[in-house]
């Protein structure tokens, strides 16, 4: 397995980028490093990539498309299908680097590599259906016309795809963005995210080693602050897919004429009414606003309970916040420690402005580095920032609210609508919440979640633009084209 790997590293041990079918390492002579979340070390280097290197990746890319877009579409289903199994024999190697890059634990991240290569597969059979799909509109439809006219409507790539995903998910967040643009025909840049590159660099070497064309898929590293701007207003993009915090709403302000796809934040909020399934409520409670440490957007960030049954629900969420294990990825640990200091001191920002307001609180504040133990608030009141702000970290925040009116207005007073969820036993209180909750995604009786990866999956207002799910992203990474036949007179079928 080692070996298949041996040719993404330089002789000084830092990843390199790919360009055009070929890995390399930067002129700048310059590695931006990986800082391990549980020991501080700094276990990984990858290039710190030149503007003239993002240059020649972006032409590389234009080139390569040309005739990409000319492969059979069954040709590229099988390219992906050759990548998915590359993926699943070569998956240890990268799921250890998501345990030292991003402290997800060891068993989840074996699971977020496997997922990966499913969502591959499922886009390759997505895309020989939806693609090879098109529309005929007969002109005498629209009134007073004769059917002398057939518009033959095909979806067509985009070109290049610029795809950047978040530390969170670097593999499965990549692959949904690159496996779409592929089949429908565009080619792509990866620009992995800083913490989670090394297992972006390796998951990509997986879509080398399956052969595709040179220059249909490429890697550049970086930070992201450095040549972040340069990359999503280069010329040669024509299509950008972001998933990650409000960098994505600068970016969608720079970007230019380019349609856009944008994943961005979460403070997904749970109603909890008062008929609901209390045991149920609190054990999604404490799976979805804990795991992965609450780093996912989909994550509980605001508990609304209904103040007749807080107190029971507290107490069933407090006793099953107790049972999580604090410690490192390596041991499969509940809580592992955040992906860098200045997040772990954003979320203590948060916590401390909690306490200066008054919540209660449940457990007590520890933190040793990048660790944070698991913190449970009652009592958090609308002037808090925790009522507001995704802490990205293992903090979750319980209000107590008079009426159902009161919880999906809080929801709906949030510049972030990602996912929400609502427990009830009652279908008609459900559908109600549902339609007066706005956000992308309302879950009944669970916790938000984006899975399965061929759900739909959107935000409003600043969590997002457009759809993710593979169905969407495949409509997302191509554009309409319409063919209009003309013909000589009125033709009418049968007649
Ligand atoms: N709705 C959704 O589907 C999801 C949303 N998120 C959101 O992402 C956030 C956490 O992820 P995080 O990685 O910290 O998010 P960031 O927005 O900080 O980073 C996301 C990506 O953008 C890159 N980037 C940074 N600056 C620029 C720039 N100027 N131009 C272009 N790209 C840039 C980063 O690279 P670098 O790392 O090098 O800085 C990274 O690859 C949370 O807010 C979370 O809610 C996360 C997952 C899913
Ligand atoms: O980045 C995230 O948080 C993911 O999009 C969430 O995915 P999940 O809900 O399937 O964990």
């Amino acid at each position: 397995m080692a070996e298949f790997y041996a040719h993404i590293k330089a002789s000084s041990g830092a990843y390199k980028y790919f360009c055009n079918g070929q890995w390399l390492e930067s002129s700048s002579g310059k590695t931006v490093p990986v800082t391990n979340p549980s020991t501080l070390q700094k276990d990984y280097q990858v290039q710190a990539c030149t503007q003239e290197e993002v240059n020649n990746v972006f032409a590389a890319a234009k080139a390569a498309q040309l005739s990409w877009a000319k492969t059979p579409l069954w040709k590229r289903a099988e390219y992906l299908h050759k990548v998915a199994v590359l993926m699943r024999q070569n998956a240890q190697p990268m799921a250890d680097c998501l345990v030292k890059e991003i402290a997800k634990p060891a068993k989840d991240a074996l699971t977020e590599v496997i997922r990966s290569a499913d969502l591959i597969d499922y886009t390759a059979e997505e895309g020989l259906r939806s693609l090879g799909e098109g529309q005929l509109l007969t002109s005498d439809s629209f009134p007073g016309q004769p059917r002398n006219k057939l518009c033959l409507v095909s979806k067509v790539p985009l070109g290049v795809v610029l795809c950047i995903p978040p530390f969170n998910y670097p593999v499965n967040l990549a692959v949904s963005k690159l496996a779409p643009s592929l089949m429908a025909g565009n080619a792509v840049v990866l620009k992995p995210p800083s913490q989670g590159v090394v297992a972006g660099i390796h998951m990509l070497a997986c879509f080398a080693a399956a052969g595709l064309p040179a220059g249909v898929v490429n890697v550049i590293t970086g930070k992201g602050s450095e040549i972040g701007d340069f990359l999503t207003t280069h010329p040669a993009v024509n299509c950008i897919s972001f998933t990650g915090g409000d960098t994505g709403i600068s970016i969608s302000h720079k970007a230019g004429m380019v349609p856009l796809q944008m994943e961005l934040g979460g403070k997904d909020a749970c109603i909890v009414c008062s008929d609901a399934d209390l045991d149920l409520a609190a054990s999604h409670i404490v799976k979805g606003g804990f795991s992965y440490s609450g780093q996912r957007c989909t994550a509980v960030k605001v508990v609304l309970a209904m103040q007749d049954i807080a107190d029971e629900l507290v107490a069933k969420v407090h006793a099953g916040v107790a049972k999580l294990s604090v410690g490192r990825p390596e041991d499969n640990a509940d809580i592992t420690p955040v992906v860098s200091e200045a997040s772990a001191n954003f979320i203590q920002g948060l916590v401390e402005d909690a306490r200066e307001k008054g919540a209660q609180f449940l457990t007590e504040w520890r933190r040793e580095n990048n660790l944070i133990a698991p913190v449970l608030l009652d009592h958090v009141t609308p002037d808090m920032r925790i009522a507001w702000e995704e802490p990205f970290g293992p903090v979750l925040p319980v209000l107590r609210v008079g009426s159902i009116d009161e919880a999906v207005h809080h929801c709906n007073s949030s510049n972030l609508g990602l996912q929400g969820c609502v427990f009830t036993r009652d279908i008609n209180t459900a559908m109600r919440v549902s339609d007066a909750m706005q956000t992308g995604t309302v879950q009944v009786n669970a916790a938000p979640a984006r899975g399965p990866d061929h759900f739909p999956f959107q935000g409003f207002r600043d969590s997002g633009i457009g759809s993710q799910g593979i169905k969407n992203s495949l409509a997302m990474m191509t554009k309409i084209k319409s063919t209009v036949i003309n013909l000589d007179k009125e033709s009418y079928t049968l007649g």
